[in-house]
């Protein structure tokens, strides 16, 4: 056969093995949700300003009362690119800050931070051996008639930010479901999830709260209220190392489907000799974004604040690296910058590296093209395997993409990943796309030395 056919084929087989692999990853919902029934002093939320406070009770309050809650606030803001900003066609609702009201409900007295444990994080390293999470009250929220918030991310408020959660209190509304969006596996496919909270609520018999708790980085929105009075309260959800904060429960460890079928996968994978002979390199697109820096005082702080994320991987993104290290598979997290080759050019290029790097903030301080640059800084340049003319250039390093090719968008030259919009102005910590890169050692040898 000429050597052309047969590394058709084998690229082919190749792309079919891997495909097989990803069909194993299924995406866990990015939330959980549900309701609680509280005794009545924790309904009980005083407001207002020094000297001008009310109290009601939210469990019983009166139209006339939840009025005067509403009028109390300012109108709420968002953050655009590093600035605060009131613009009522994107959110418009009511706004206390957390030094303008006290509640009667007290969330480290309640289960819900065991519920969020359990069955936000049950597939984190960390929380699942006890570790803590730290709450911090945020704000109170009132969506009258008309009220919305348009799709948004959480801003990161840290590195250990990892979810939010919202309380939804008693008073009757009509609409104002939440609806949550991540992309799918498949190309193109959004997957679209609904909290309800009016519906929810509606159905209690006993005062109750509905809550749920996500991934800050996904994408949700809250949709018009058309009747009523939603009353929220906000909280911002952080890992902690503190082990007052961690779990009095015994430590479950339940495996998900979806690791048990990845590892059979994977394992099938490796243990046959048809599946790269010769070795070659994987690459995973992690699902979530993770709060990074913007940038570091050096590349070995960047690199150790990549590598303070992995036992911080959110659902299935923490799976995946788990069970290639547990196959004693060469792995390691990377961020993949995007740049073009030249001012005019349509290619692109991908340049992976160990840590968030340093860009030069104007294009013509840079020489060369964007690629030599972020190669002179250290990056390996990457190419899909078999695609590329110059995959065999020693420079460029051939890569599989089991899931996502990077969409890292560039504005001109280069551009960081920061979503410029969240529900905060804060930008020193920005979401980041992250990488799991493998290399697969050839048939028999699969573990290479320099796994960490
Ligand atoms: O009220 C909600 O359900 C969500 C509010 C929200 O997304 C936010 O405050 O950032
Ligand atoms: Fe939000």
């Amino acid at each position: 056969m000429p050597p052309r056919r047969k590394e058709s084929k084998l690229a082919n087989l190749t792309r079919n093995q891997l495909l097989y692999l990803k069909s194993t990853l299924v995406q866990k919902p990015p939330f959980c949700q549900g309701t609680l029934q509280l005794p009545d002093s924790d309904f009980t939320l005083f407001y207002g300003k020094e000297g001008n406070a009310s109290r009601i009770n939210l469990s019983t309050a009166p139209v006339a009362q939840l009025e005067h809650l509403a009028e109390a606030c300012d109108p709420a803001t968002f953050g655009v690119g590093g600035e605060d900003v009131h613009d009522e066609t994107y959110r418009k609702a009511g706004k206390l800050d957390k030094n303008d009201f006290a509640i009667g409900f007290d969330i480290n007295r309640s289960d819900l931070i065991d519920a969020i444990r359990s069955e936000l994080l049950i597939e984190n390293d960390r929380e699942s051996d006890g570790e803590g999470i730290r709450t911090e009250l945020y704000k109170l929220n009132v969506y009258g008639k008309g009220a919305f918030f348009k799709p948004h991310v959480d801003t990161p408020r840290s590195e250990l930010m990892f979810g939010s959660l919202v309380i939804v209190f008693p008073p009757s509304h009509e609409g104002g479901a939440l609806k949550l969006r991540a992309q799918g596996h498949k190309e193109g496919e959004i997957r679209e999830w609904t909290f309800d909270s009016s519906a929810l609520l509606a159905q209690q018999t006993h005062p109750s709260i509905a809550y749920i708790a996500f991934f800050s980085d996904i994408e949700h929105e809250v949709m018009p209220v058309t009747s009523g009075h939603r009353v929220t309260i906000t909280y911002n959800l952080y890992h902690s190392n503190d082990k007052t904060l961690a779990s009095s429960l015994p430590v479950l460890r339940p495996i998900s489907t979806n690791e048990q079928a990845f590892r059979d996968a994977l394992r099938g994978l490796i243990d046959s000799p048809m599946f790269l002979p010769d070795g070659g390199n994987l690459m995973f697109g992690l699902t979530h974004q993770y709060p990074l820096a913007k940038s570091y005082d050096s590349a070995a702080e960047a690199k150790q604040a990549l590598k303070d994320l992995e036992p911080r991987l959110k659902a299935t993104d923490g799976i995946i690296l788990r069970v290639l290290r547990e196959c004693s598979l060469d792995a390691s997290l990377k961020i993949v910058y995007e740049a073009r080759e030249s001012q005019w050019s349509r290619m692109m290029s991908y340049v992976m590296f160990d840590g968030v790097i340093e860009l030069p903030s104007v294009d013509h301080m840079i020489r060369g093209t964007a690629p030599d640059y972020l190669e002179s800084e250290g990056g390996q340049h990457i190419a899909t395997a078999g695609v590329r003319v110059d995959d065999t250039s020693p420079r460029t390093l051939p890569v599989h993409w089991v899931t996502d090719h990077p969409l890292v968008p560039v504005k001109h030259f280069f551009k960081e990943t920061i979503k410029t919009y969240g529900n905060e102005p804060t930008l020193e910590v920005v979401y980041w796309r992250i990488w799991i890169f493998v290399r697969v050692g050839p048939k028999g040898q699969r573990g290479v030395a320099g796994g960490s």
